[in-house]
């Protein structure tokens, strides 16, 4: 379930605010300048459809993200637990690090944490199926997949490098929860 925590960055410990209501969600990473929404396929997505047919079932929402954002490039990125480099995969963004263009995701399926750094309090976010999120380029922020990955997600880019991180080299990520389990609700 979608769920957004907010600490203060002294804090780990104890939330301030925590939400698994959409539109409270939105509002509160709007504050922020994140936007998070939500979309629905315009045809189902089966189990092991090819990035094709994913893209296919959201078309109109890309089209009207790509316009709005100027995004000239998606993909679509499928990990599940037997992926034999899942424990690398998972290493690459969980540490503090920020991009040069604005990071927008949709969650096809499965579900991911995005952790915010924005002046002193921490954003966690967890992302599940049918979520998008738009966390402007400059932010600093990691992700954790978890030690079992399963998601299957949309990215859109302005550059071909814009995936790339760039690290920040403090420990902040280490200090807050990791993403061992998927909540409920
Ligand atoms: C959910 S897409 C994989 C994570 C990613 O691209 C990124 O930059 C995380 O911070
Ligand atoms: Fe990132
Ligand atoms: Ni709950």
């Amino acid at each position: 379930m979608s769920r957004l925590r907010i600490f203060s960055d002294q804090n780990p410990d104890a939330p301030e605010f925590s939400s698994h209501d959409g539109d409270e969600i939105a509002r509160e990473l709007a504050k922020i300048g994140v936007h998070f929404e939500r979309w629905q396929a315009s045809q189902p997505v089966q189990a092991g459809a090819t990035p094709e047919q994913v893209l296919a079932a959201y078309r109109a929402d890309i089209d009207r993200i790509s316009a709005e954002r100027g995004f000239t490039t998606v993909d679509v990125i499928s990990i599940a637990p037997d992926n034999p480099k899942k424990e690398e995969l998972r290493a690459k963004f969980l540490d503090e690090h920020y991009h040069k263009e604005d990071e927008v995701r949709f969650f096809v399926d499965g579900s991911g944490l995005f952790t915010l750094h924005v002046g002193d309090k921490v954003y966690e976010i967890e992302c599940v199926k049918d979520d998008l999120i738009a966390v402007p380029d400059g932010t600093t922020h990691w992700f954790d997949m978890g030690p079992e990955p399963r998601f299957v997600a949309i990215r859109f880019f302005e550059q071909p490098d814009g995936w790339i991180g760039h690290f920040t080299g403090t420990d902040i990520a280490q200090r807050f929860p990791r993403y061992d389990v998927p909540t409920k609700g």
